[in-house]
């Protein structure tokens, strides 16, 4: 569905932060990508989603070449969701309202179906429906994230560190969220885990990113067995 081909790319002219990134989502896989920190996992999400413009390689979305557009036409043309790791949603404004920031390329009909079908998918969303969104708490308000991205209906989501925060307890709430629509809806999630062992039990596949480029990928069965990825992710432990 998603192809990353070779790409390179970074914020400033003189440094490549992704040094040749390649690596594939396949339509209604839940794709992981684990590493150290500064390895560029963010950096790929922002990438895909259209912030940065890859100088090399290429990012096609069905079998079209999506590399060069912005973040505006993904989203409202392509089927690209995008959930940052902070700043995700509007405090201020009522979860209501911050779904229609969500939706506001759609015409009223369809924000209002929409909206209606979030809400029953994530009753939280309902019963706070007209309060302020600071009244969430960590879990409930990236489930609004999560929901405020969903109300295009996006084929493929990005989500960078979902559960950044959360007690384990509260991210595997969050987690059920992504797996819900992901089994409702067959969006595409391409997701970035600190969380290591939680994300690969509800992954298909992932990726271990090294340097700006993979360093290592596989079923993520295979990569929970894997002595190296063990050691260096999961703290040593079998899972
Ligand atoms: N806006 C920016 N301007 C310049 N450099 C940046 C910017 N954002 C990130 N970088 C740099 O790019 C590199 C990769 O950062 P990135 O956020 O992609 O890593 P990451 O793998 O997501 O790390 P983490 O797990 O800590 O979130 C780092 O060296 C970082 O300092």
């Amino acid at each position: 569905m998603i192809v990353v081909d070779k790409v390179v790319a970074g914020y400033s002219a003189e440094v490549d932060i992704l040094k040749g990134m390649t690596l594939r989502a396949e339509q209604g896989e839940i794709v992981t990508l684990l590493g150290p920190n500064g390895c560029g996992k963010s950096t790929l999400l922002k990438t895909i989603a259209g912030f940065l413009r890859p100088r090399s390689g290429s990012i096609t979305l069905k079998g079209a070449d999506v590399s060069a557009l912005p973040v505006h036409h993904k989203i409202r043309h392509c089927g690209i969701g995008f959930v940052p790791q902070t700043e995700n949603i509007f405090s201020a404004l009522t979860i209501r309202e911050n779904l229609l920031v969500g939706g506001h390329y759609m015409n009223k009909a369809d924000c209002a179906a929409r909206m209606a079908e979030l809400c029953t998918l994530y009753p939280i969303l309902h019963r706070k429906f007209n309060d302020p969104a600071a009244s969430m708490s960590g879990g409930e308000r990236q489930i609004l994230a999560l929901a405020r991205a969903l109300m295009p209906r996006p084929g493929l989501l990005l989500l960078d560190e979902p559960s950044a925060g959360l007690s384990p307890k509260v991210l595997k709430e969050v987690f059920q969220a992504i797996v819900t629509v992901n089994k409702e809806e067959g969006v595409t999630m391409l997701m970035v885990e600190q969380n290591a062992i939680e994300a690969l039990r509800m992954s298909d596949r992932a990726y271990v990113l090294s340097m700006g480029a993979v360093a290592l990928h596989g079923d993520a069965d295979q990569l929970m067995d894997d002595p190296q990825v063990r050691e260096l992710y999961l703290g040593g432990r079998a899972a």
